[in-house]
């Protein structure tokens, strides 16, 4: 394990915040669970019917003792739940639809977080990020001032980190979308211990082409830089410019990234999720992800392509906002 993860983990196991993992009948997820419990690092919360979850658990010679699985069919609050869920969807949700959408293993994760019987959620081994991310966006929903939520990875490769965003939620962002998530993205790196130098990607720098979707990204840079003058944010550039020292010098030598940026903001969703994916597999980085950014409380995202190691990180990173992210809900 990386020192970064050994340092969230050591962070954590003193708290041992609650996850929920929806997904229980997923090997990867069932494996991870029993590790988490195993480590003593977090809580985690199995949803699913008892009898599939022991039978999977045999199946892969895995012992579940001590951790709890909670049942939609057959659990206890389910009524307080529907109630709950209703208040929160204020005349989108009628009784009826309520409990059929909470026999869905995601929205009844995300309401045992709203309703804090867990501190977090992680999801999305065995389901598209939309399935995963829109009971979060509709129950826990955005912190006070942030518009749109977002996702990114942190990417690691020995003692390489760096941050991409957003890779998982604003298909088409606009320039004002962008420059939030920008921002956003700065402050995730910090939390991750990296000081951020923020370059905001195109296929252009600094004007070497203009188009529609160049002046969209200079116009985010701008946006971003009078709202933060504080954080070290440059665009537009293209990735090499911001991240090869020697490319830098001819293309933008009077850029303060001197390419050195750590915390790359894409464009748009197709060019996040293709970019997160090729430093992936053929880069050879870790990608933990999709860590969303600005909601009320900690839900997190997993790609379909996720291993065992993955789902631990992100539940030790899920844990770590838990216990630092105080917001009012
Ligand atoms: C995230 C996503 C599923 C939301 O789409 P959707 O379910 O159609 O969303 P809707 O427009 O119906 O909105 C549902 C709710 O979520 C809210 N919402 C939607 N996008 C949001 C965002 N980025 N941030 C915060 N809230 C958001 C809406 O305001 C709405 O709230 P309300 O019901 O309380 O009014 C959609 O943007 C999407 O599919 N993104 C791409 C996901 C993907 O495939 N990524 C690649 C793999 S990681
Ligand atoms: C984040 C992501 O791309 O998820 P998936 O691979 O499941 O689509």
């Amino acid at each position: 394990m990386s020192d970064l993860f050994k340092v969230i983990k050591e962070q954590v196991e003193k708290h041992q915040p609650t996850i929920v993992l929806p997904e229980a009948t997923d090997e990867r997820v069932l494996e991870a669970a029993v590790l988490l419990e195993k480590d003593k690092v977090v809580k985690p919360i199995l949803i699913g019917s008892q009898k599939e979850v022991n039978e999977l658990a045999n199946q892969l010679n895995l012992s579940i003792e001590g951790i709890q699985v909670l049942d939609p069919n057959h659990y206890e609050r389910f009524d307080e739940m529907v109630a709950a869920f209703v208040e929160r969807r204020k005349g989108k949700e009628t009784e009826e639809s309520a409990s059929e959408k909470l026999k869905d293993v995601n929205y009844f994760g995300t309401m045992l977080v709203y309703m804090e019987i867990a501190d977090g959620l992680v999801s999305g081994a065995a389901h598209s990020t939309g399935d995963t991310v829109r009971p979060a966006l509709q129950i826990i929903k955005t912190q006070p001032g942030i518009k749109r939520t977002s996702g990114v990875f942190i990417m690691v490769k020995e003692d390489q980190k760096f941050v991409f965003g957003d890779c998982a939620i604003n298909i088409a962002p606009n320039s004002e979308e962008l420059s939030e998530i920008a921002i956003a993205t700065a402050e995730t790196a910090k939390v991750f211990d990296i000081d951020p130098k923020v370059a905001m990607l195109s296929f252009s720098t600094k004007g070497s082409a203009s188009s529609i979707e160049t002046q969209k990204v200079s116009e985010a840079t701008k946006l971003a830089q009078t709202a933060r003058p504080d954080l070290v944010i440059d665009g537009e550039f293209q990735f090499d410019a911001a991240f090869v020292p020697a490319v830098a010098q001819k293309k933008a030598p009077d850029s303060p990234l001197q390419g050195q940026a750590n915390v790359f903001i894409f464009p748009s969703l197709e060019s996040g999720n293709l970019g997160y994916k090729i430093a992936q597999r053929l880069g050879g980085y870790d990608a933990i992800g999709p860590i969303l950014q600005g909601l009320n409380k900690p839900v997190n995202d997993l790609s379909r392509g996720c291993n065992v190691s993955d789902v631990y990180k992100l539940s030790l990173i899920t844990a770590m906002q838990a216990i630092t992210q105080k917001v009012p809900n």
